[in-house]
């Protein structure tokens, strides 16, 4: 509604402005100098980054009640731009966070002095780029001050946490002025451009449409296409890939990209180029709206990068040396590692996911990490608690050749969560359809797919690119496992993950399907619960600001299993949860939270000053089992 209140007023006053421009010679002119102006206000405005989330109507309701409705308002806007710093675990099993802070600090100032873009900061040596619109006043940051700075997380017990800070939202001068033809441009998809926003380039894959007569090495003005509502009431792209851009109002997409433009970069091949070679990087980004260095590939088995709150979740487990413990929901295995180097790996971790390809990615990171404490499996969740006489761990190998050759990028879970609801899925896929580009981010291409396609992806979405197309490796198959024969159950459910920054879409998620999210969620809790001996612990943690996947799972937990108490967490870093209920139009009570509970969970708001994602932590302690 608010921006076809924008586009209206736009194209009213572009309207007016042109009508002036047929009056007298002297009035002219004076009406040309006041259009002017206006129109470089209007494209000031349109040249810049400031998108409004949007969500199902119904889910929006649902989170404003929760929230209340400013507060729901900042988490969507956060949730819009990236966290303002790069959070990287180092693996203390294999180096020193002093000797990676050094070789991040020259990895930095190489690539500074490559692009020319970063100056060095004499008063402490680290480098400063050029400096964000708004204040930064996290409190992870302490006296470190600059872009490009690296420090040391002073948290007690994280020291060995690094983070590295960058900038945004900048300004960006898109060379646009009045008189000129208008700035070449680019139109990314959003998957691709979301990436784009956390530090990659613009790869080939999410290049959706081009000005006419671009040649490699133009200067190009790159925005992004969002979701809209059809005509159908479903949400799509109506946008052909390949599609010219005029730089005109009769563009595709010309008034949905006010407010959507992410940089500016160099185009790396012609426009014929862009849309013919299937892979690589179609335009290098050089003039970001947020600042963020990438650290694919960067120092691999030496430091991992992930986000706090999940850091934090490894910590809530607390894990100790010698423990048998079960990460129920592991790939691709960042929370894992965490806890193997909490254990200083001694100790047995199972590592469980249903997804094949996901366990090759668990155990790649594993070996990379140089951890020998972690077991993993492929293991649906839903069936943990084995049955009748299958009580070890293993069936042997599910595997595939390890030489069989073909080559495949392991998919980025973070990109795909709760997958488990074949129904979600489907939905998803009627709007979505991911491609993988060369960096193995995924990108979204066109709308209309065939049924064929559909269920093709479905069983992608749930189980990753399949065998025949593995990198290769054993995985194992496992039909479960005794009950209360763990110490410690970690259960980092599949979610709606919408806590996930930066996103710039969410209108696909439905209150139905979110209920959906709950219930899986309920079903996996049910197997932790049993696998966890009296005296364990179970951690459940999510990455969406749904209190149905959150505090609701508490609510059920606590009420189901009498023997279950939520425990306090070390270290606290996020807020408290949400302390009530919501009762919906069809009279459904969803119970979260009661008085005295609220702080014995951690919720990361993503608008809080953490700028952190968004996630839930709850800690039990699973007592007598008996009566
Ligand atoms: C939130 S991600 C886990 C992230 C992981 N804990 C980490 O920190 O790297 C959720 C994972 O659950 C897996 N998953 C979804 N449904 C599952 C099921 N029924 N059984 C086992 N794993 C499942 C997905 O494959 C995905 O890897």
């Amino acid at each position: 509604m608010k921006k076809e209140r924008v586009t209206l007023t736009l194209l009213k006053t572009l309207g007016s402005c042109r009508r002036r421009f047929h009056k007298t010679p002297n009035v002219a002119a004076t009406h040309r100098h006041q259009t002017t102006m206006e129109e470089q206000q209007l494209h000031s405005d349109r040249y810049s980054f400031n998108p409004t989330l949007k969500w199902n109507p119904e889910v929006h309701n649902y989170f404003a009640k929760a929230y209340g409705v400013e507060r729901f308002s900042r988490i969507s806007i956060a949730l819009t731009r990236p966290s303002r710093y790069s959070c990287i675990r180092v693996n203390t099993m294999r180096s020193t966070t002093d000797a990676v802070v050094e070789k991040l600090r020259a990895i930095l100032k190489e690539s500074s002095s490559g692009s020319g873009d970063v100056s060095e900061n004499g008063a402490n040596g680290n480098l400063a780029l050029v400096e964000s619109e708004d204040g930064d006043s996290n409190p992870l940051r302490g006296d470190c001050i600059g872009a490009g700075a690296v420090s040391k997380c002073q948290i007690p017990g994280m020291e060995y946490v690094v983070f590295v800070w960058g900038s945004g939202p900048r300004h960006i001068n898109y060379g646009y002025a009045p008189d000129l033809p208008p700035p070449k441009e680019v139109i990314v998809s959003r998957k691709c451009a979301e990436a784009v926003l956390r530090g990659a380039q613009a790869y080939v894959p999410g290049v959706m449409a081009c000005s006419a007569h671009v040649e490699k090495g133009d200067t190009v003005a790159v925005s992004v296409a969002v979701e809209q509502k059809g005509v159908d009431g479903g949400w799509g792209i109506g946008m052909t890939r390949g599609t010219v851009l005029q730089g005109s109002q009769a563009d595709p997409y010309y008034f949905e990209r006010n407010g959507l433009y992410i940089g500016q970069g160099t185009a790396m091949m012609s426009r014929a180029g862009l849309f013919r070679v299937p892979e690589g990087v179609g335009v290098e980004m050089k003039n970001r709206v947020y600042e963020l260095h990438s650290f694919h590939n960067v120092l691999e088995g030496e430091i991992f990068l992930q986000n706090l709150p999940s850091i934090v979740a490894a910590h809530a487990l607390d894990p100790q040396k010698g423990e048998r413990i079960l990460d129920m929901c592991a790939a691709p295995g960042g929370k894992t590692t965490a806890i193997a180097i909490l254990m200083k790996d001694e100790g047995e971790i199972i590592a469980t996911d249903r997804s094949h390809n996901k366990v090759l990615d668990i155990q790649k990171r594993a070996n990379e990490m140089g951890l020998s404490c972690i077991k993993t499996f492929k293991l649906d969740a839903l069936k943990s608690v084995s049955r009748g006489n299958h009580t070890n761990a293993s069936i042997g190998p599910s595997s595939c050749d390890a030489n069989n050759g073909m080559a495949n990028k392991v998919s980025d879970s973070s990109n795909v969560q709760g997958e488990g609801i074949l129904s979600i899925i489907e939905d998803r896929l009627k709007t979505e359809v991911m491609e993988e580009n060369g960096n193995g981010e995924k990108a979204n291409g066109k709308v209309y797919l065939s049924k064929a396609d559909i269920r093709k992806s479905m069983r992608r979405a749930r189980n990753g690119p399949g065998r025949n197309q593995s990198l290769g490796g054993r995985v194992d198959g496992s039909k479960g496992f005794s009950p209360n024969s763990f110490d410690r159950v970690l259960l980092d459910a599949p979610c709606s993950a919408l806590g996930l920054r930066p996103r710039l879409f969410a209108g696909e998620e439905t209150v139905e399907s979110l209920r959906n999210h709950g219930k899986y969620q309920r079903r996996m809790f049910d197997q932790a619960v049993q696998l966890a001996r009296p005296g364990g612990v179970i951690v459940y943690s999510t990455c969406t600001i749904n209190p149905g996947e959150n505090e609701a799972l508490v609510r059920y937990a606590l009420d189901k299993y009498k023997y279950l108490s939520l425990a306090p967490q070390h270290p606290r870093l996020g807020g408290p949860g949400l302390v009530g209920s919501c009762e919906f139009p069809n009279g459904y009570l969803e119970e979260w939270l009661r008085p005295g509970e609220e702080n014995l969970v951690q919720r990361f708001d993503p608008s809080s000053p953490l700028d952190t994602i968004g996630f839930f932590i709850a800690k039990f302690v699973v007592g007598s089992k008996d009566g």
